[in-house]
């Protein structure tokens, strides 16, 4: 259960986060949504404790009761990656291009002390498996360079839910995909949530994608939330004249043809 209340962002003096706040319950799949610029990113970023130097962040992010904002490094360390799992736009840049799929897939679960030298293999073969990669006997012996896009993006899927964290954050994890590719991260995405029971927090900026994979949006514009409530009724009547933008866009980029990029 993740609990965030009046979260702002403020770098050099500019307020780029403005009092943010939205709850997801255990198992529940949240939208962040807005155009270029808008505070998506910092947001996630200040939740993970993450921010770029300089940023500073207040309010309250609160997991499963406990609040992270403020807390030292070495704290926040050990919750990234056992309990808050993330999945970010390229996996090209998140994968180590000199570590095969396997080691990668496990270093999560040897961080938290989660598994033995010996049952490393198995486990992430384990992990390719449940994250459709094919031949996982196979696959985990490979290099990132090796493999797909699509495939790429499912190793960093399960690196980020590894350790089964009870929070999966992810920030416009299709948007380098073609339309697809990107169906079917979501569908994965959206297996993972239900058979984990994980709390999920989805950004992008393409109301199309979110419709797929959450129930519940927040539309921020300036860093500041416009509009907020279930996917249908945003889709179905916009209230915000920005949520009625990205509504457009989502309308036009869906009545492309199968296939083509967006
Ligand atoms: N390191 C930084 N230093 C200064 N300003 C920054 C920094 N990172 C982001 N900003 C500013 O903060 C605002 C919000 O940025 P953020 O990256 O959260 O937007 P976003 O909605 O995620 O956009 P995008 O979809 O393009 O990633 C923007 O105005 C951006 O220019």
């Amino acid at each position: 259960m993740l609990d965030v209340n009046d979260l702002s962002v403020e770098i050099g003096g500019r307020r780029v986060v403005d009092g943010v706040g939205f709850s997801v319950a255990t198992g529940g799949r949240f939208g962040i949504i807005g155009e270029s610029g808008s505070g998506k990113s910092l947001t996630m970023l200040a939740i993970l404790g993450l921010l770029p130097e300089g940023a500073v962040a207040t309010g309250s992010v609160r997991l499963d009761g406990e609040e992270l904002l403020g807390r030292p490094e070495r704290q926040l360390a050990r919750i990234r990656g056992a309990r808050i799992g993330t999945v970010f736009q390229d996996p090209l840049t998140s994968l180590n291009p000199l570590r095969t799929i396997g080691r990668q897939l496990v270093e999560p679960l040897e961080l938290h002390g989660g598994v033995r030298r010996s049952e490393r293999r198995a486990a992430a073969v384990r992990l390719a498996e449940l994250v459709r990669l094919p031949e996982p006997e196979q696959i985990v012996d490979r290099y990132p360079h090796q493999l797909s896009g699509g495939q790429r993006q499912r190793v960093a899927v399960g690196i980020a839910v590894a350790c089964r964290p009870g929070l999966l954050l992810a920030d416009e994890p299709t948007t380098a995909l073609d339309v697809t590719i990107q169906a079917e991260i979501l569908q994965l995405f959206g297996r993972l949530v239900d058979e984990t029971d994980a709390s999920l927090v989805f950004v992008t900026h393409d109301l199309a994608v979110l419709s797929e994979v959450t129930t519940d949006v927040l539309v921020l514009a300036h860093g500041r939330v416009v509009e907020s409530g279930p996917v249908t009724r945003i889709l179905s009547a916009p209230e915000h004249e920005v949520t009625a933008g990205l509504v457009a866009a989502a309308r036009a980029t869906s009545w492309q043809p199968e296939g083509e990029a967006r």
